[in-house]
């Protein structure tokens, strides 16, 4: 094999890549001028068919024309593999610029990129031969000799790269560490929003990234283990695998804890290529009304639960009621009379279909018309075909079905349920306890459900009420993350749009912070529908550095017992350093911890208990250090490089650098260790801790500086 390992890396090799740079920078130019200058084939007859036609062909034009632009930002490509010469490319002339006399080579980018032949200069990371450049190892090359990933400036010049040989006969190469540009690329200073990790995915990653689309990809990760880049990722790959089949099943969304997080991650997908994806909350998904406060922990808990999905499922199908009396029709001049019992037999029979509930009033209606028109035909009185349709809106008709099958919208429904203490107590007999029903109930006397002060909790309730009268759209798939904090009633929103269990699901269950949580996977992986789902495990942390994940992981024992600890992939010394202070000095400490952050380069985040941090920002901003707030300020990431953040809001993002002030203060809520493990989480190089209370017991022995 040794005549296939190609030759070491020489000076004259950087100019030689730039110039294949160049070369497919030019083709791609040339793909787009193609595409640009090519005439839809138009059909100028008048037909109103071809018309269409052609504006479908040329809308598609105008977007293939948009991803072949060149981003001059965004390298082409970002990795290379060697293959034995003719095994890749097997009509190739040896003069082909991916051609040497020993290899053939496949260059890995963003998109694809041909020659006028047709023939490709770089490949997809998404087809299947980039596989080989994510999963290739010396004991399983996969055919390939060598693998070369390319590091490039901020301006996108191609600077450096790094090979790895795959086969044994590359000898001492073979134990060169790869990790360099891994490294490099994580601690790449951060400004603003999420970077895509598409040149330095990682096997455990790629698998879950390469998963079929079914079934359901389920992941518990550690902080900084990959799973919001895996879940992005996944997206763009199943869209170049799936894109027709998803796009007809509904189209496919990310569904993020918040808005900031939102913001955080919404440039990745745009960078790999799509723009068509949906990114919302849940609560966005499922809201039909305005939030106008926050729940208690106890009515987040009561109004999470599962429990709530059958009081809202009997009190809507309680408003279904068999008619004590006769109906009496007039028509064509004469009274038909419909007795009750045949009226609760239509209405059985409707039950036992198992429709929804918004179909029955439409369906009761026919029904009864059907009633009368047989007698009317039984009686051998003449009718004329109108008749039917004249039953259908004959006054006495419809109200019985009103009074019978009233119509109902989901908002006025929970609302209902939720401020009439006695028909709470019908719904939920048996079910709640007369303590719990007290603590779901809306407070105040609301006029109608524009006005009523609903919670976020509420939204789940409205949304299942919203699903049992009308079944809700699905989507192609959805991935979900940070999804261990929802409660089982938000599974449920999830779990009711997904086509055919088409789901990929991330989440720490040690990050778990909210009240209601569900809290382990089974419970999870049920209440979202997938009781079979399997979680995989991605415990290799590639943002925060090993000194840091240890000292933060004391915590598991307490909060997450039985999940494993998770290791850092990077190795530094001084990441870590914890300062106790007297109480009139921690906000000095604090400064001083962020105006020395900020002489570093990239992004400064300070976390503190919500209660604490906007006093701290305004400290920080009397310091003129020019501080964001996270919740406030949907851009703060991008707005300014010293970012302050509530506790409650940590979850996703981090910080080249992080604060974190007061630790006692985050743990002090419920879950608080859980939300303050989320916060000792989010540096990728340095944190620095500062407290003038005790330390939490679970931290164990203080390692002060
Ligand atoms: N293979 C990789 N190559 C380069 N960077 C990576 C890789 N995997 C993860 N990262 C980086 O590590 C950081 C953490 O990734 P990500 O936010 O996806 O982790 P997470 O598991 O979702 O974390 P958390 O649980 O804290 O939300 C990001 O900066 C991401 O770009």
């Amino acid at each position: 094999m040794d005549e296939h390992v190609p030759d070491p890396a020489e000076p004259s090799d950087i100019a030689a890549e730039r110039a294949f740079l160049e070369t497919a920078r030019a083709e791609l130019r040339r793909m787009h001028e193609d595409v640009v200058t090519t005439e839809t084939v138009q059909d100028d007859s008048e037909d109103a068919d071809y018309t269409y036609t052609n504006w479908l062909m040329d809308q598609a034009r105008q977007r293939r024309a948009e991803a072949l632009v060149d981003l001059t930002d965004v390298p082409l490509f970002f990795g290379r593999l060697d293959y034995p010469a003719g095994t890749v490319y097997e009509d190739e002339p040896e003069a082909a610029p991916t051609r040497t006399g020993t290899a053939d080579r496949v260059y890995i980018g963003r998109r694809h990129v041909h020659d006028e032949n047709g023939t490709p200069l770089v490949i997809d990371w998404r087809a299947p031969i980039s596989s080989a450049f994510y999963q290739a190892t010396p004991e399983n090359p996969r055919n390939a000799l060598m693998r070369r990933r390319y590091g490039f400036s901020d301006g996108a010049e191609l600077t450096a790269y790094e090979d790895e040989y795959l086969t044994h006969a590359g000898g001492a190469s073979h134990d060169a560490e790869p990790d360099g540009l891994l490294a490099a690329e994580i601690e790449r200073p951060r400004s603003g929003p999420m970077r895509d990790i598409v040149a330095t995915i990682q096997p455990e990653q790629d698998d879950l990234v390469r998963a079929p689309i079914r079934p359901a990809v389920c992941v518990q990760g550690a902080p900084g283990t990959g799973k919001t880049a895996v879940g992005l990722h996944r997206i763009a790959y199943l869209l170049y695998t799936e894109r027709e089949r998803l796009s007809q099943d509904g189209g496919v969304a990310i569904i993020g804890p918040n808005r900031s997080f939102l913001s955080y991650i919404r440039k990745v997908l745009p960078a790999l290529g799509e723009v068509g994806v949906r990114q919302t909350t849940i609560e966005e998904l499922a809201g039909h009304v305005t939030v106008r406060r926050s729940a208690t922990a106890h009515e987040a808990r009561v109004k999470g639960d599962a429990r709530m999905g059958d009081v809202i499922h009997r009190d809507l199908w309680s408003q279904v009621q068999p008619p004590d009396e006769p109906l009496v029709v007039e028509h064509a001049s004469r009274k038909w009379r419909i007795p009750p019992e045949e009226l609760a037999e239509a209405l059985t029979e409707l039950r036992s279909r198992g429709i929804g509930y918004g179909a029955g009033p439409g369906l009761l209606t026919q029904r009864i018309a059907d009633l009368v028109m047989r007698r009317i035909e039984d009686s051998g009185k003449e009718y004329d075909t109108r008749a039917l349709g004249q039953l259908r809106r004959n006054k006495a008709v419809t109200a019985a079905v009103r009074r019978m099958w009233p119509k109902t919208d989901p908002a006025r429904l929970v609302l209902g349920l939720l401020t009439d203490r006695e028909r709470l107590a019908r719904a939920a007999d048996g079910i709640l306890t007369p303590e719990e029903q007290e603590a779901v109930s809306l407070p105040g006397k609301p006029r109608g459900a524009k006005t009523a002060k609903w919670s976020a909790a509420d939204l789940a309730l409205i949304d299942e009420a919203s699903s049992l009268i009308e079944r809700p759209t699905t989507l192609g798939h959805v991935v979900v993350d940070e999804v261990q904090d929802l409660t089982p009633m938000q599974c449920r929103v999830i779990s009711r749009r997904c086509n055919r269990g088409s789901l990929t699901v991330l989440g720490d269950i040690a990050q778990g912070t909210s009240a209601g949580a569900v809290g382990d996977w089974p419970a999870l992986l049920t209440h979202l529908g997938q009781p079979e789902a399997q979680p995989a495990v991605l415990n290799r942390g590639f943002r925060v550095p090993a000194e840091i994940i240890d000292y933060a992981a004391r915590l598991l024992p307490e909060i997450a017992p039985g999940l494993g600890t998770p290791t850092g992939v990077r190795h530094s010394p001084d990441a870590l350093e914890v300062t106790a202070t007297g109480p009139d000095a921690l906000e000095d400490t604090l400064v001083l911890a962020c105006r020395e952050a900020l002489k570093g380069a990239g992004s400064v985040g300070l976390v503190a208990a919500d209660a604490d941090i906007a006093a701290l920002r305004d400290r920080l901003a009397a310091e003129a250090l020019d501080p964001a707030l996270v919740g406030e300020d949907e851009d703060a990431l991008e707005a300014s490089r010293m970012v302050c953040v509530p506790a409650s809001l940590a979850k996703g993002l981090e910080f080249d650098a992080a604060v974190v002030a007061e630790p006692a203060s985050i743990a002090a809520d419920e879950r608080g260790l859980n939300r303050l493990y989320v916060a000792l989480t989010r540096a990728v190089s340095t944190l620095r801790i500062a407290h003038a209370h005790p330390l939490p017991a679970a931290l164990g022995e203080e390692r002060h500086v």
